[in-house]
Protein backbone atom coordinates (compact mmCIF):
# COMPACT_ATOMS: atom_id res chain seq x y z
CA UNK A 1 0.00 0.00 0.00
CA UNK A 2 1.74 3.53 -0.99
CA UNK A 3 -0.02 5.84 0.73
CA UNK A 4 1.26 8.97 2.49
CA UNK A 5 -0.76 8.75 5.42
CA UNK A 6 0.20 11.51 8.27
CA UNK A 7 -1.03 9.17 10.83
CA UNK A 8 -0.91 5.15 10.53
CA UNK A 9 -2.70 2.67 13.25
CA UNK A 10 -1.71 -1.08 12.28
CA UNK A 11 -3.67 -3.18 15.08
CA UNK A 12 -3.44 -1.45 17.88
CA UNK A 13 -4.60 -2.54 20.82
CA UNK A 14 -3.99 -0.79 24.33
CA UNK A 15 -5.15 -2.17 27.88
CA UNK A 16 -4.71 -0.79 31.21
CA UNK A 17 -4.32 -4.13 33.82
CA UNK A 18 -7.05 -6.25 32.81
CA UNK A 19 -8.93 -4.02 31.12
CA UNK A 20 -8.76 -3.75 27.13
CA UNK A 21 -9.46 -0.34 26.36
CA UNK A 22 -8.82 -0.57 22.29
CA UNK A 23 -9.04 -3.27 20.30
CA UNK A 24 -7.34 -3.94 17.23
CA UNK A 25 -8.07 -0.37 15.64
CA UNK A 26 -6.44 0.04 11.59
CA UNK A 27 -6.89 3.11 10.27
CA UNK A 28 -5.27 6.03 8.22
CA UNK A 29 -5.39 10.00 8.53
CA UNK A 30 -4.34 11.08 5.42
CA UNK A 31 -3.02 14.84 4.93
CA UNK A 32 -5.46 17.58 5.17
CA UNK A 33 -8.34 14.87 6.43
CA UNK A 34 -10.28 16.33 9.42
CA UNK A 35 -11.18 13.39 10.63
CA UNK A 36 -13.65 13.02 13.95
CA UNK A 37 -14.11 10.38 16.01
CA UNK A 38 -17.79 9.78 17.63
CA UNK A 39 -18.12 6.87 20.20
CA UNK A 40 -20.00 5.79 23.59
CA UNK A 41 -18.38 7.43 26.33
CA UNK A 42 -15.30 4.77 27.59
CA UNK A 43 -14.69 3.59 23.75
CA UNK A 44 -11.06 4.61 24.58
CA UNK A 45 -11.50 8.08 22.08
CA UNK A 46 -8.69 10.10 24.21
CA UNK A 47 -6.48 6.76 24.96
CA UNK A 48 -5.86 7.12 20.92
CA UNK A 49 -5.20 10.70 20.66
CA UNK A 50 -3.09 10.24 23.96
CA UNK A 51 -1.03 7.16 21.97
CA UNK A 52 -0.76 9.70 19.00
CA UNK A 53 0.43 12.84 20.92
CA UNK A 54 2.96 10.17 22.65
CA UNK A 55 1.67 10.68 25.95
CA UNK A 56 1.03 6.90 26.18
CA UNK A 57 2.33 4.10 24.05
CA UNK A 58 0.21 0.76 22.30
CA UNK A 59 -0.03 -2.48 24.15
CA UNK A 60 0.07 -4.01 20.62
CA UNK A 61 0.80 -3.20 17.23
CA UNK A 62 2.38 0.51 15.89
CA UNK A 63 1.43 3.64 15.53
CA UNK A 64 3.66 6.04 13.12
CA UNK A 65 3.11 9.54 12.44
CA UNK A 66 4.83 11.21 9.44
CA UNK A 67 6.11 7.47 8.99
CA UNK A 68 7.82 7.09 12.34
CA UNK A 69 7.21 5.38 15.53
CA UNK A 70 7.19 7.77 18.52
CA UNK A 71 8.47 6.65 21.73
CA UNK A 72 8.16 10.00 23.81
CA UNK A 73 5.82 13.20 23.63
CA UNK A 74 6.01 13.40 19.42
CA UNK A 75 6.72 17.33 19.05
CA UNK A 76 4.72 17.18 15.55
CA UNK A 77 1.40 16.73 17.54
CA UNK A 78 -0.02 19.88 19.38
CA UNK A 79 -3.50 19.36 21.61
CA UNK A 80 -6.24 20.73 22.88
CA UNK A 81 -8.11 20.09 25.87
CA UNK A 82 -11.15 20.15 27.33
CA UNK A 83 -10.14 22.71 29.89
CA UNK A 84 -8.20 25.18 28.79
CA UNK A 85 -4.36 24.40 29.31
CA UNK A 86 -3.07 28.06 29.25
CA UNK A 87 -0.52 29.19 31.53
CA UNK A 88 -2.13 31.73 33.70
CA UNK A 89 0.78 33.86 34.59
CA UNK A 90 1.15 34.65 31.33
CA UNK A 91 -0.57 37.10 28.94
CA UNK A 92 -2.49 35.91 25.43
CA UNK A 93 0.58 36.95 23.60
CA UNK A 94 3.08 35.00 25.72
CA UNK A 95 1.17 31.92 25.86
CA UNK A 96 0.83 32.30 21.83
CA UNK A 97 3.86 32.16 21.34
CA UNK A 98 5.83 30.37 23.88
CA UNK A 99 6.29 27.22 21.67
CA UNK A 100 7.98 29.80 19.48
CA UNK A 101 10.03 30.86 22.47
CA UNK A 102 11.33 26.68 22.55
CA UNK A 103 11.94 27.58 18.99
CA UNK A 104 14.37 30.08 19.96
CA UNK A 105 12.89 32.75 17.75
CA UNK A 106 13.42 36.36 18.57
CA UNK A 107 11.06 38.40 20.68
CA UNK A 108 10.00 40.48 17.51
CA UNK A 109 10.08 37.45 15.87
CA UNK A 110 7.61 36.10 18.21
CA UNK A 111 5.45 38.61 18.73
CA UNK A 112 4.93 39.23 14.98
CA UNK A 113 4.26 35.80 14.64
CA UNK A 114 1.63 35.67 17.90
CA UNK A 115 -0.32 38.68 15.61
CA UNK A 116 -1.15 36.57 12.83
CA UNK A 117 -2.85 34.20 15.09
CA UNK A 118 -4.22 36.44 17.18
CA UNK A 119 -6.03 37.73 14.41
CA UNK A 120 -6.84 34.47 12.42
CA UNK A 121 -8.77 33.42 16.22
CA UNK A 122 -10.59 37.17 16.78
CA UNK A 123 -8.70 38.41 19.88
CA UNK A 124 -7.61 41.16 18.54
CA UNK A 125 -7.23 44.02 21.17
CA UNK A 126 -6.56 40.86 24.11
CA UNK A 127 -3.31 40.88 23.67
CA UNK A 128 -1.95 41.49 27.16
CA UNK A 129 -5.08 40.15 29.22
CA UNK A 130 -4.12 37.47 31.37
CA UNK A 131 -6.17 34.19 31.05
CA UNK A 132 -8.49 34.60 34.43
CA UNK A 133 -10.09 38.00 32.55
CA UNK A 134 -11.02 35.87 29.89
CA UNK A 135 -14.48 33.84 28.70
CA UNK A 136 -14.01 30.38 28.54
CA UNK A 137 -14.35 30.80 24.57
CA UNK A 138 -11.90 32.98 24.67
CA UNK A 139 -9.73 30.93 26.52
CA UNK A 140 -10.05 28.33 24.44
CA UNK A 141 -9.30 30.34 21.15
CA UNK A 142 -6.19 31.27 22.57
CA UNK A 143 -5.47 27.42 23.23
CA UNK A 144 -6.07 26.61 19.41
CA UNK A 145 -4.41 30.07 18.62
CA UNK A 146 -1.33 28.48 20.42
CA UNK A 147 -1.32 25.29 18.62
CA UNK A 148 -1.50 26.54 15.15
CA UNK A 149 1.43 28.93 15.73
CA UNK A 150 3.39 26.15 16.87
CA UNK A 151 2.35 24.78 13.66
CA UNK A 152 2.48 20.95 14.00
CA UNK A 153 2.17 18.05 11.49
CA UNK A 154 -1.18 17.33 13.19
CA UNK A 155 -3.74 18.93 15.35
CA UNK A 156 -5.19 17.26 17.97
CA UNK A 157 -8.88 18.15 19.97
CA UNK A 158 -10.36 16.38 22.61
CA UNK A 159 -13.68 17.47 23.59
CA UNK A 160 -12.36 21.40 22.82
CA UNK A 161 -15.58 22.68 23.01
CA UNK A 162 -17.44 20.43 25.65
CA UNK A 163 -17.20 23.23 28.75
CA UNK A 164 -18.75 25.79 26.31
CA UNK A 165 -22.22 27.26 26.51
CA UNK A 166 -24.29 26.33 22.93
CA UNK A 167 -23.73 29.68 21.60
CA UNK A 168 -20.56 29.79 22.39
CA UNK A 169 -19.40 26.59 21.10
CA UNK A 170 -21.31 27.50 17.40
CA UNK A 171 -19.46 30.39 16.86
CA UNK A 172 -16.22 28.39 17.65
CA UNK A 173 -17.12 25.91 16.02
CA UNK A 174 -17.47 27.78 12.53
CA UNK A 175 -14.41 29.57 13.28
CA UNK A 176 -12.88 26.43 12.88
CA UNK A 177 -14.19 25.46 10.01
CA UNK A 178 -12.81 28.76 8.75
CA UNK A 179 -9.53 27.71 9.93
CA UNK A 180 -9.87 24.49 8.19
CA UNK A 181 -10.77 26.13 5.26
CA UNK A 182 -8.08 28.30 5.14
CA UNK A 183 -5.04 25.85 5.84
CA UNK A 184 -6.01 22.40 5.91
CA UNK A 185 -4.62 21.09 8.54
CA UNK A 186 -4.64 17.75 9.50
CA UNK A 187 -6.61 17.47 11.91
CA UNK A 188 -8.16 14.37 14.49
CA UNK A 189 -10.96 15.70 16.74
CA UNK A 190 -12.86 13.89 19.07
CA UNK A 191 -16.68 14.97 20.16
CA UNK A 192 -19.90 13.65 21.41
CA UNK A 193 -21.67 15.62 19.16
CA UNK A 194 -23.00 14.16 16.18
CA UNK A 195 -23.77 17.61 15.00
CA UNK A 196 -20.49 19.29 16.03
CA UNK A 197 -18.73 16.05 13.59
CA UNK A 198 -21.12 17.17 10.39
CA UNK A 199 -20.32 20.46 10.46
CA UNK A 200 -16.78 20.19 11.43
CA UNK A 201 -15.04 17.11 9.52
CA UNK A 202 -14.40 15.73 6.51
CA UNK A 203 -14.67 12.36 7.52
CA UNK A 204 -16.23 10.92 10.94
CA UNK A 205 -15.10 7.52 12.44
CA UNK A 206 -17.73 5.54 14.42
CA UNK A 207 -16.18 3.61 17.49
CA UNK A 208 -17.90 0.68 19.09
CA UNK A 209 -18.53 0.10 22.80
CA UNK A 210 -15.08 -0.39 24.99
CA UNK A 211 -12.68 -2.40 23.81
CA UNK A 212 -13.43 0.21 21.25
CA UNK A 213 -13.24 -0.74 17.77
CA UNK A 214 -13.89 1.26 14.48
CA UNK A 215 -17.56 0.05 13.37
CA UNK A 216 -17.72 2.74 10.30
CA UNK A 217 -15.88 5.04 8.50
CA UNK A 218 -17.82 7.92 6.43
CA UNK A 219 -16.33 10.19 4.54
CA UNK A 220 -18.68 13.61 5.31
CA UNK A 221 -19.18 15.09 1.58
CA UNK A 222 -21.40 18.50 3.00
CA UNK A 223 -19.93 21.20 0.83
CA UNK A 224 -17.40 24.66 1.70
CA UNK A 225 -17.81 26.70 2.64
CA UNK A 226 -19.65 25.49 5.57
CA UNK A 227 -21.44 27.06 8.28
CA UNK A 228 -24.61 25.83 10.65
CA UNK A 229 -26.81 26.37 7.65
CA UNK A 230 -25.45 23.18 6.54
CA UNK A 231 -27.97 21.65 9.03
CA UNK A 232 -30.66 23.13 7.06
CA UNK A 233 -29.84 20.74 3.90
CA UNK A 234 -31.29 17.23 2.99
CA UNK A 235 -28.20 15.76 2.78
CA UNK A 236 -26.93 16.45 6.32
CA UNK A 237 -30.34 14.84 7.99
CA UNK A 238 -29.75 12.18 5.66
CA UNK A 239 -25.71 11.78 7.30
CA UNK A 240 -27.15 12.55 10.82
CA UNK A 241 -29.69 9.75 10.56
CA UNK A 242 -27.01 7.04 9.38
CA UNK A 243 -24.34 8.01 11.88
CA UNK A 244 -26.68 8.22 14.78
CA UNK A 245 -27.80 4.93 13.60
CA UNK A 246 -24.83 3.14 14.33
CA UNK A 247 -23.47 5.49 17.44
CA UNK A 248 -26.81 4.71 19.01
CA UNK A 249 -26.81 1.00 18.81
CA UNK A 250 -22.64 0.72 20.50
CA UNK A 251 -24.04 3.62 23.41
CA UNK A 252 -26.62 1.13 24.09
CA UNK A 253 -24.58 -1.38 24.42
CA UNK A 254 -22.27 0.59 26.72
CA UNK A 255 -24.91 1.30 29.03
CA UNK A 256 -25.82 -2.19 29.60
CA UNK A 257 -22.20 -3.03 29.88
CA UNK A 258 -21.77 -0.74 32.83
CA UNK A 259 -25.32 -2.13 34.26
N1 LIG B 1 -4.47 5.76 32.58
C1 LIG B 1 -5.47 4.89 32.66
N2 LIG B 1 -5.46 3.91 33.56
C2 LIG B 1 -6.45 3.01 33.65
N3 LIG B 1 -7.53 3.01 32.85
C3 LIG B 1 -7.60 3.96 31.91
C4 LIG B 1 -6.58 4.97 31.76
N4 LIG B 1 -6.93 5.78 30.74
C5 LIG B 1 -8.11 5.33 30.29
N5 LIG B 1 -8.51 4.24 30.98
C6 LIG B 1 -9.73 3.47 30.73
O1 LIG B 1 -9.75 3.11 29.37
C7 LIG B 1 -11.07 3.22 28.83
C8 LIG B 1 -11.06 4.22 27.68
O2 LIG B 1 -10.86 5.53 28.21
P1 LIG B 1 -10.87 6.84 27.29
O3 LIG B 1 -10.68 8.01 28.19
O4 LIG B 1 -9.90 6.67 26.18
O5 LIG B 1 -12.34 6.80 26.69
P2 LIG B 1 -13.15 7.94 25.93
O6 LIG B 1 -13.83 7.25 24.79
O7 LIG B 1 -12.27 9.08 25.61
O8 LIG B 1 -14.21 8.33 27.04
P3 LIG B 1 -15.07 9.70 27.25
O9 LIG B 1 -15.88 9.85 26.01
O10 LIG B 1 -15.90 9.41 28.46
O11 LIG B 1 -14.07 10.80 27.47
C9 LIG B 1 -11.97 3.66 29.98
O12 LIG B 1 -12.57 2.52 30.54
C10 LIG B 1 -11.00 4.28 30.98
O13 LIG B 1 -11.47 4.14 32.31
Amino acid sequence: MTSNAVIRFSDVSKSYGSLLALNDVSFNVEEGEFVVIVGASGCGKSTMLNMIAGFDQPSNGRIEVQGKEHSGVNPQCGMVFQQYALFPWMTVEDNIAFGLKMKGQSKAERRQHAQEFIEMVGLRGFEKAYPKALSGGMRQRVAIARVLANSPSVMLFDEPFAALDAMTRQVLQEELVKIYEQQRKTILFITHSIDEALLLSSRIVVMSARPGRIVQDIQNDLPHPRNAEVQLSERYVELKRHIWGSVQAEVMRSIEGAA
